[in-house]
């Protein structure tokens, strides 16, 4: 299976990036793992409505050209579904079986993700109504992935 993570910012902080190096290392033996980070859009305090419409779609823009026709998109978004480990494991190994083994997760930038994006998610992830900064959702995102694939090895993990 090739999962791809396109995400919309830098990891700044150094035991992030720690984590994320040892998760990505873990799931090298599962899968085949590409991160994309991309840069993103100035965001002063105090922005209008539309101008935060348009740094969303300056994003999106760079976000979706990532996105290849083939893949199946999986939008992190507070608004999308909640999943448990066992469904999130259940609906990678469906896809697999399916045939669909590009797979690639969306996460937003300090403004969120532009409608064309989640438009384009054939799934849209909840990890719950909290929002998460999206350093640490990279983090938390990586360490499910390579819980769903415990999972569906049967292999054993922390509970
Ligand atoms: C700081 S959040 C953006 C917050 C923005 N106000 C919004 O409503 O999306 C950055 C990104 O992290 C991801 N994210 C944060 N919390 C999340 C959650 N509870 N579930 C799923 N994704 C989340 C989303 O992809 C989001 O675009």
């Amino acid at each position: 299976m090739n999962i791809k993570i396109v995400s919309v910012g830098k990891i700044k902080e150094k035991y992030l990036k720690l984590g994320i190096d040892e998760f990505s290392k873990r799931l090298s033996k599962y899968c085949k793992l590409e991160i994309v980070e991309l840069s993103d859009e100035k965001a002063p305090e105090n922005l209008s409505k539309k101008e935060i419409e348009i740094i969303k779609e300056k994003e999106g823009k760079k976000i979706l050209s990532h996105i290849k026709d083939n893949t199946y998109a999986i939008a992190l978004a507070i608004e999308g579904k909640n999943l448990s480990s066992e469904e999130l494991a259940d609906k990678l190994n469906n896809l697999s079986i399916m045939g669909r083994s590009n797979i690639t997760f969306v996460i937003g930038g300090s403004l969120g993700l532009s409608k064309e994006v989640l438009d384009r998610a054939d799934f849209k992830l909840s990890f719950s109504k909290m929002t998460f900064p999206h350093q640490l959702m990279r983090l938390i995102l990586l360490e499910q992935v390579y819980r769903s694939f415990r999972i569906i090895k049967g292999e054993p993990y922390h509970k």
